[in-house]
């Protein structure tokens, strides 16, 4: 059941399969025949001459003339014509016919080339001789006995309709008079100037056209009757003498045959001539000439015969089918479109190799540059942990107290000679501000009366009286400045910006004997010669001192070279004095007349931090009564205006920071074009 079901469901495709196959055989024996029928075609002759002899008519026998032609009942194509002087010239033709020969006769010879404008080639059948031959008899015969035109076109449509299921055919005829020299249309009338005049042009590919042609669909024989009955009355019209016209002119019916295979898609565009005079030079040809019997007309006879056989003796090249001029334009431009595909997918695939070309360098380039990254990443992981290292021995040596104020940085050599690591902004160290200096004694000045808006500021400073403990003042002391982080450190290269270290002695004074050249050792960190940096001394309790020279601040500008570096100022107690003393190598110090100094700079890396510590400094100064007041007076660095003693109240956040912290080293603000704020440190030299 089940194998039953399955052949009925695979029946149809068997079928189809078949189907495809027998097809594809018939196309490949139509084309077999096609190629034979040619060959044959071809070597009987593209032109094919006839010679029909026509019987005596009644008059010429009432006359008493002859036959001067004899046949060769065992060869049709000879015939012999007897001379005046008794002798025989013979002739010979594709095909003789005789008296007796009638209308199917002479068509059987004629069908074949017939079969050959289906297959897509021209063909021109005309008739040529003396007038009264049977010319018009030959081509058009009568109703009775029809000629090779209506055989020709009734044998097209009966192949036609042969091949419908494989071809495709359309035919339409036209008709034309070519009368001295002129060509007329005999299917179309023309109401003011007689029938339509044509033109013989010859088109691209050699053939003659004629260009506004009429050409009437026929799809039947007696619709092609229909179109010569109108073409033979319009040439009788266009005549006053029917009998001139039939010497004179020469009607030409001319068959359109479109075909279309089916199978294939293959479109053919021929022409059949059925001329009674002339023919048309690419084209397979059969000329009947036309001959008399008689033996009045023996020398029109051997004329026509002598042309006749010229003309027989003329050959065609091989011959071509003639494809639809429509498809064959559509053939080339689909080959132009072809070759232009051509040069686009060559000019892509050059486009495509270059493209990889680069790409593949690029490539090797990131990967150079991969590997570069990760050997970076690796020496800053190792400088990283070098420098926390050496941080963390820095930071035991700075808890042990010495004996002299000493100013260290952090191993110079390698900073000099390496950048230093770069990293996120929220892996670098924080900021370190005034926070790592020791507590303050409390000293008898009176703080409370200054005007803040920080509510914490206010809590720590107001009310507070402090007095000063020498001891714990004279312990050696770290001062920390603090730098700005790299976009902000940009600014700080900028002209007008200064920045102040300062140092805070708890007793009196403060002493800054920093020479020149212990300045100039920091130089070389400071790339900017815009820098200013300034270093003061303020005194809790009575005045501020700063003995450092303009040129010696000149000369710091140039010492920090990498905005990302930290410089450790550290001060130091020996004695009774204050010792400063900077080295090149890791230590700065500097002295003084009451000790030394060593302070801790610090490049902070949080703006807002810095912008509090960079603030204008105020200068302090110890009233009699303990109060610490301002010091009048304008900075020579910093522009400070001149300040009114005991009126000044802080309201800077740095500035009640100093308040609060007794011991500060701070780099003072840069100078603003829209806010210019005038610095309260005083004249380094003023109170030296
Ligand atoms: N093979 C033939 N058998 C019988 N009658 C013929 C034959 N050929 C011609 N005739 C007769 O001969 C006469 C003349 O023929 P036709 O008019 O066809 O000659 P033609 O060559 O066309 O003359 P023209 O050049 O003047 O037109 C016609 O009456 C025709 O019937």
């Amino acid at each position: 059941m089940n194998e039953t079901q399955l052949d009925n469901k695979d029946e149809p495709k068997i079928k189809g399969t078949e189907h495809e196959t027998l097809k594809k055989k018939y196309v490949d024996e139509c084309l077999e025949r096609k190629r034979l029928f040619n060959q044959v075609i071809e070597l009987k002759g593209n032109i094919r001459v006839f010679c029909r002899c026509r019987p005596l008519n009644q008059g010429e026998v009432s006359s008493g003339c002859s036959s001067v032609v004899e046949f060769n009942s065992f060869k049709d194509n000879e015939l012999q014509i007897l001379c005046g002087d008794s002798s025989r010239k013979l002739f010979k033709f594709d095909h003789v016919f005789g008296p007796q020969d009638d209308q199917e006769a002479v068509f059987a010879q004629t069908s074949p080339v017939v079969t050959s404008v289906l297959d897509g080639f021209n063909v021109c059948i005309f008739a040529y001789g003396q007038t009264g031959t049977g010319k018009t008899f030959t081509m058009e015969g009568t109703p009775e006995s029809r000629g090779v035109n209506y055989r020709t076109l009734e044998e097209l449509f009966r192949i036609s309709e042969e091949r419908s299921c494989t071809m495709k055919y359309e035919l339409s005829v036209s008709m034309l008079e070519v009368y001295n020299e002129k060509i007329r249309d005999l299917l179309v009338e023309d109401s003011n100037h007689g029938v339509k005049k044509l033109e013989i042009k010859q088109a691209a590919d050699g053939t003659l056209e004629v260009p506004g042609l009429e050409e009437a669909c026929v799809h039947s024989v007696d619709e092609v009757w229909k179109q010569l009955k109108i073409g033979s009355q319009n040439r009788a019209v266009g005549s006053t003498n029917i009998n001139e016209l039939s010497s004179r002119s020469h009607c030409l019916l001319r068959v359109t045959v479109k075909g279309e295979n089916l199978v294939n898609g293959q479109k053919t565009r021929s022409h059949l001539w059925l001329v009674d005079l002339a023919g048309r030079g690419n084209c397979k040809t059969v000329m009947f000439v036309q001959i008399s019997p008689s033996s009045a007309d023996s020398v029109e006879t051997l004329c026509s015969l002598n042309f006749a056989s010229r003309v027989r003796g003329v050959e065609h090249g091989p011959l071509h089918k003639q494809a639809d001029p429509q498809e064959l334009f559509k053939y080339k431009q689909m080959a132009e479109k072809q070759r232009q595909n051509e040069k686009e997918i060559m000019k892509l695939q050059n486009s495509l190799l270059s493209l990889q070309l680069r790409f593949s360098a690029r490539e090797q380039l990131c990967r150079s540059l991969q590997e570069k990254t990760r050997d970076l990443e690796s020496q800053l992981a190792e400088e990283r942990k070098a420098r926390l290292q050496q941080e963390n021995r820095v930071a035991a040596a700075s808890a042990k107290p010495s004996s002299s104020f000493a100013f260290s940085y952090q191993n110079q050599k390698v900073w000099t000679q390496k950048k230093p690591p770069v990293g996120p902004s929220k892996s670098r160290p924080p900021l370190r501000g005034l926070t790592n200096l020791p507590s303050m004694p409390k000293i008898p000045c009176k703080t409370g009366t200054a005007n803040h808006t920080s509510t914490d500021e206010k809590e720590n400073i107001s009310g507070t009286v402090r007095t000063i403990n020498t001891k714990t003042l004279m312990r050696p002391r770290r001062v920390s400045i603090a730098g700005r982080p790299p976009q902000a450190l940009t600014q700080f290269h900028q002209p007008g910006r200064q920045v102040s270290i300062a140092t805070l002695h708890p007793d009196s004074q403060m002493l800054s004997t920093t020479k020149p050249a212990d300045y100039s050792t920091i130089r070389t960190w400071i790339p900017q010669p815009q820098r200013r940096v300034s270093i003061a001394t303020f005194c809790p309790n009575s005045h501020m001192l700063s003995t450092v020279k303009p040129v010696d601040y000149s000369n710091v500008r140039t010492l920090i070279p990498q905005p990302k570096r930290r410089v450790s100022l550290s001060t130091e107690r020996r004695g009774s004095q204050l010792f400063s003393t900077m080295t090149p190598q890791n230590t700065f110090k500097f002295q003084t007349d009451t000790g030394s100094v060593r302070g801790r700079l610090s490049f902070a890396r949080e703006s807002r931090r810095l912008s509090k510590l960079f603030s204008p400094m105020p200068v302090l100064k110890s009233t009699p009564e303990g109060e610490v007041t301002p010091v009048t007076g304008r900075s020579k660095y910093l522009g400070s205006p001149s300040v009114q003693v005991g009126s000044w109240k802080p309201k800077h956040p740095t500035v009640v920071a100093l308040h609060r912290k007794h011991f500060v080293w701070s780099p003072l603000k840069q100078r603003s074009q829209k806010n210019d704020r005038k610095s309260l440190l005083p004249s380094r030299t003023s109170d030296c």
